[in-house]
């Protein structure tokens, strides 16, 4: 489904290349780790498979599309195929759960109805229902890690990327995530997860894939967190403890994927599919530990804040210094119930108010008393043929008033339906853009079939008036292009992305000297999926998603893990220095640099803006300003405003003096700058935006600023 055949990814030109020459492959269905030091190439492979920059040599295939030969146009429909969570979350601040979720549903025109209906559904299935008006700061870092995951599989990918998902969770909302993502993998979902966490590769049996420099060192089906000892990659995670003069394989950070009972969407109900069938037992095998660990929170409560603890000796890697009046968790014989390596502070969850009031909501009962089967739990609570549609909370979504309405504007006059309507006309402009798409690329989308099934044509009225009711520009007709603001947003899509985006880097074009290697002939469809499309009945909503579309391709094959005792790193080293040779040694009796120094720095820091910069600076490559800024008005009393605009209604509140307003141009005047937006809509929009792309979304600028609008 994915593979990378020889592919060799530099940065710069003379620096050492971020992958080195890797081959692997991930196959549909595959739940795999990426582990490896920081800065070994784990978040460049990830966005590599998102078509995030080119190799410089090699191929890099995803379900049968050389990414190299693909068209830049055709990005957008192929990222909607591919989810994406990252570490720091990247929700849109000034928007609800819902509304984050949806986002990526209301931007490509969905029905109100269906974008309510899916993302109740998919909400409900990473226990966020009950959080749906919430404001991701009103909410935990295990919740909104949840409510962008909930995001990124709210278009049903085929394969889902996670760059530390788990990095800055607690054990416990770690516990939930990835209970999560290994439920979303068992129903299809391609799962490749980078790490450092070991606990959780340790407990989780699955593939770990392990890079070092850049260079692929492991790739075991089930492995644990470290190597096979006296392989290569022993070796090098002795290197890299040795370099970062921290222990890669530090326990102090080890987690549990233990949960409490919390009867989640599914876990209370009867389902008959695997999906729910994964939750039931997992749900059940919770319910058996927290029972037992019921039995043990007294005891151990005082265990809170000591984190020095010996788990299971038989089955650990570390020997801690052991400090005896501590009541040590495997003291007791309840405590026998634990898996090595879990962390003894969820004994006192049930003591601790700030993790309960955290935890997942309790609907099991809520939803038993609704007597309903698998799937069905997610449809029943809209009541079909009703004139409103209405979600499934407690407290029901209160609809904010159509900012339209209150404008006065062409779209206050549309009713409800009529308001869908028009969102439909731009859902049936995308799927014949999308199908045209399709035809030329093999690529199939993963839309859901089901929110689009009611698409049809109508005109769509444009509407040129802010959520505020100000008079927003038409950025288009006023020759509003993408290179125009391209300053004012760089720091802003740089700090949502935290590296420059597709939008900035050339694509197609290999940005150092190296060609890009592999055919450079005609683009040829023939290796693309025939994709046969499964029947609709054949196809449950979310228990088969459209990854079926590869299910030509064999799934990774289900050997059990072999055994083999788990490397005892710390142990070994305590007794002798490991076997280095092989590891770059003359990097290795570097002299250690000290953390702080006065000296200026001899070299910038990295930061994806210089280096876009930097790249877009070489000669050749500077691009051309599309209009010449405006020189500074001199900072002159009164006269730099002259001549005195007329206030425009709806734009001059109070004539506040603090305001500027560009005098309208005459009529006939060619404009030669453009308004600027508001820095409140700049911001609002570049978010969308950047939205937009991650989740591959192709959209006009001004595509977007209607969806916004319509969405305040
Ligand atoms: N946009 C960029 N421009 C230049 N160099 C980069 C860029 N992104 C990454 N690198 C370099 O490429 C190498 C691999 O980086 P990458 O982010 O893939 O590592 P990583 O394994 O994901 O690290 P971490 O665990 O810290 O996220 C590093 O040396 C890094 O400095």
């Amino acid at each position: 489904m994915i593979r990378f055949e020889q592919v060799t990814r530099r940065y710069e030109a003379d620096g050492r290349p971020a992958l080195d020459d890797v081959t692997v492959e991930f196959y549909r269905g595959d739940f795999a780790f990426l582990i490896g030091a920081s800065g070994s190439g784990k978040s460049t492979l990830l966005r590599m498979i998102l078509r995030e920059g080119l190799p410089q040599r090699g191929k890099v295939t995803v379900a049968g599309q050389n990414l190299g030969l693909m068209l830049d146009r055709r990005v957008p429909d192929f990222r909607r195929s591919i989810g994406m969570v990252f570490q720091d979350f990247r929700l849109l601040p000034d928007k609800t759960v819902f509304d984050n979720v949806a986002f990526a549903m209301r931007v490509l025109g969905t029905k109100r109805s269906a974008i309510r209906k899916r993302v109740t559904k998919v909400l409900e299935k990473v226990d966020l229902a009950h959080l749906a008006k919430r404001y991701p700061h009103e909410i935990s870092g295990g919740e909104q890690q949840r409510a962008a995951i909930a995001r990124a599989i709210v278009n049903d990918p085929a394969i889902l990327l996670a760059d530390e998902p788990t990095g800055n969770l607690d054990p416990r909302a770690s516990a939930e995530v990835m209970k999560v993502l290994r439920w979303i993998n068992a129903s299809g979902t391609t799962v490749i997860m980078a790490t450092h966490d070991r606990a959780i590769v340790d407990q989780a049996d699955s593939r770990v894939v392990q890079l070092h420099r850049g260079r692929l060192v492991r790739d075991e089906p089930h492995g644990f967190y470290d190597a096979p000892e006296g392989s290569e990659a022993w070796d090098v995670l002795a290197q890299e403890e040795g370099e970062s003069g921290l222990r890669a394989h530090d326990p102090a950070p080890l987690k549990t994927w233990m949960l409490p009972v919390t009867g989640g969407a599914a876990g209370g109900v009867s389902g008959s599919d695997s999906y729910d069938e994964t939750i039931d037992d997992e749900a059940h095998d919770d319910e058996t530990l927290h029972r037992d660990l019921d039995d043990s929170s007294t005891a151990d409560a005082g265990t809170e804040g000591h984190h020095t603890w010996e788990p299971d000796t038989q089955d650990h890697h570390f020997v801690e210094s052991r400090d005896e009046s501590i009541d040590h968790v495997g003291d007791h014989p309840q405590d026998q119930v634990m898996a090595p390596g879990e962390d003894p502070s969820v004994l006192a969850y049930d003591e601790d108010p700030v993790l309960r009031e955290t935890a997942p909501l309790d609907s099991t009962e809520e939803l038993a008393a609704m007597d309903l089967e698998g799937d069905a739990v997610f449809d029943a609570p809209f009541e079909e043929g009703s004139e409103r549609e209405e979600p499934i909370f407690d407290e029901p979504i209160q609809e904010e008033p159509e900012q339209e309405e209150l404008l006065g504007d062409q779209e206050s006059y549309l009713d409800d339906d009529e308001v869908d309507d028009v969102d439909d006309a731009d859902v049936d402009e995308d799927e014949h853009e999308n199908d045209a798409d399709h035809e030329q690329t093999g690529l199939r989308i993963t839309w859901p079939d089901h929110l689009r099934e009611d698409a049809h044509s109508h005109d769509v009225p444009e509407l040129h008036s802010d959520f505020n009711g100000t008079e927003m520009p038409d950025l288009e007709q006023d020759g509003y292009t993408e290179t125009e603001d391209e300053s004012a947003e760089a720091e802003q899509i740089e700090f949502l992305s935290g590296h420059p985006t597709d939008a900035d880097l050339p694509l197609t074009e290999p940005q150092l000297e190296e060609p890009v290697a592999g055919e450079i002939a005609a683009v040829s469809h023939d290796d693309a999926p025939s994709a046969p499309e499964p029947a609709e009945a054949d196809r449950p909503q979310l228990q088969q998603p459209a990854s079926q579309v590869f299910a030509d391709e064999p799934l990774a094959p289900a050997t059990p893990p072999p055994a083999r005792p788990r490397l005892s790193w710390l142990a070994h080293s305590s007794d002798a220095a490991p076997d280095r040779t092989s590891a770059e040694p003359a990097e290795q009796s570097a002299p250690s640099v000290p953390a702080f120094t006065l000296d200026p720095p001899t070299q910038e820091p990295f930061s994806p803006g210089s280096a876009l910069r930097d790249m877009t600076a070489e000669p050749g490559n500077e691009p051309e300003p599309e209009f010449e800024p405006e020189p500074e008005p001199e900072v002159e009393p009164v006269a730099a405003f002259e001549p005195e605009p007329e206030p425009r209604p709806g734009l001059d509140p109070a004539g506040d003096p603090q305001l500027e307003f560009e005098p309208e141009p005459e009529p006939d005047e060619p404009r030669p700058v453009p308004k600027p937006m508001s820095s409140a809509s700049q911001s609002t929009y570049t978010d969308a935006r950047r939205t937009a792309e991650h989740l591959g979304i192709p959209r006009s600028r001004r595509s977007i600023m209607r969806r916004l609008r319509r969405d305040k």
